[in-house]
């Protein structure tokens, strides 16, 4: 299933109320059983989705959205498993990728087919694409491999490691860039003090989070703020003018995703605390 949505101005957001925030930005309802759910935002033109398969093989196919003979003809795909054990095959090439693990599959791999190693303990594959001009090395990108940023700290209840997976400091790519952020415990903030990057859009995905949980996720201009109510497994577009950051009443942890001009992860626009509104 792939549904489309269209970019938002800044200037519309501000009218927006929560039902039509949601509609636009809110992802839900990914991992449903031997299932592919796929969301292609005309913002950068990402794809953000998830792939479940228990009893079933699952291919990546495609519609007349993306006008290609095969999913990865212009397009790369990065892909993290938060769930069992998952095997991902990449023209008959087999990556087995346990709970944390990523993987990076370049432009012009024909055959992406997803599956779980126990039914019992179903591997749950989240996933980011976008369109790229160019083919580099499929790279597998263990929890341990990836590139550790600690930031925060317990006073600001923040304290937190972004661990970059598909990132300039770990593999090769076009635009994609992917990565997880996992908070200690009793921190429940992330990304705040908040920031935008006007170069790219980013997506956040929560999980690991109990079913009473919430992340309240801000978004909106600096001076506009908004939020949005997340519950485990869920996802929300942030455009290259908003904030995005959050705030749990529980444990949780994050897949961020970003597409867009450039990969230069410490060149945010740094927004102070006391500008926001
Ligand atoms: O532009 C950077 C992205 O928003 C995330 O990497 C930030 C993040 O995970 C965090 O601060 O917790
Ligand atoms: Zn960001």
């Amino acid at each position: 299933m792939l549904e489309v949505r269209y970019a938002s101005s800044n200037k519309d957001a501000k009218s927006y109320d929560t039902m039509r925030l949601r509609e636009e930005f809110h992802i839900d309802g990914l991992f449903q059983k031997d299932e592919i759910k796929m969301v292609y935002s005309h913002i950068d033109r990402i794809i953000a989705g998830s792939v479940c398969p228990v009893e079933k093989e699952l291919k990546l196919e495609v519609g007349k959205e993306i006008g290609a003979e095969y999913f990865l003809e212009r397009r790369e795909l990065g892909i993290i498993n938060i769930g069992g054990s998952g095997i991902v095959t990449l023209d008959g090439e087999v990556q087995e990728l346990e709970k944390g693990d990523g993987l990076y599959v370049g432009k012009g791999i024909k055959d992406v087919v997803f599956k779980s190693v126990d039914p019992g303990k179903p591997a749950k594959f989240y996933i980011n694409s976008a369109p790229a001009h160019a083919s580099y090395p499929t790279v597998k990108i263990n929890v341990k491999d990836a590139s550790p940023v600690k930031l925060g700290s317990k006073e600001e209840l923040n304290q937190r490691t972004i661990y970059q997976y598909v990132h300039p400091n770990v593999c090769q790519s076009c635009q994609l860039l992917m990565g997880m952020t996992i908070l200690e415990d009793g921190s429940v903030w992330n990304t705040m003090p908040c920031h935008t990057h006007d170069r790219r859009m980013e997506v956040y995905f929560y999980f690991d989070m109990d079913d009473d949980a919430m992340v309240f996720h801000m978004t909106g201009e600096p001076k506009e703020t908004r939020h949005i109510i997340m519950r485990n497994e869920e996802a929300v577009i942030s455009p290259s003018w908003s904030i995005h950051s959050g705030v749990g009443t529980k444990k949780y942890t994050f897949i961020w995703g970003m597409v867009g001009e450039n990969q230069t992860f410490t060149d945010m626009d740094h927004i102070n605390n006391k500008d926001l509104l």
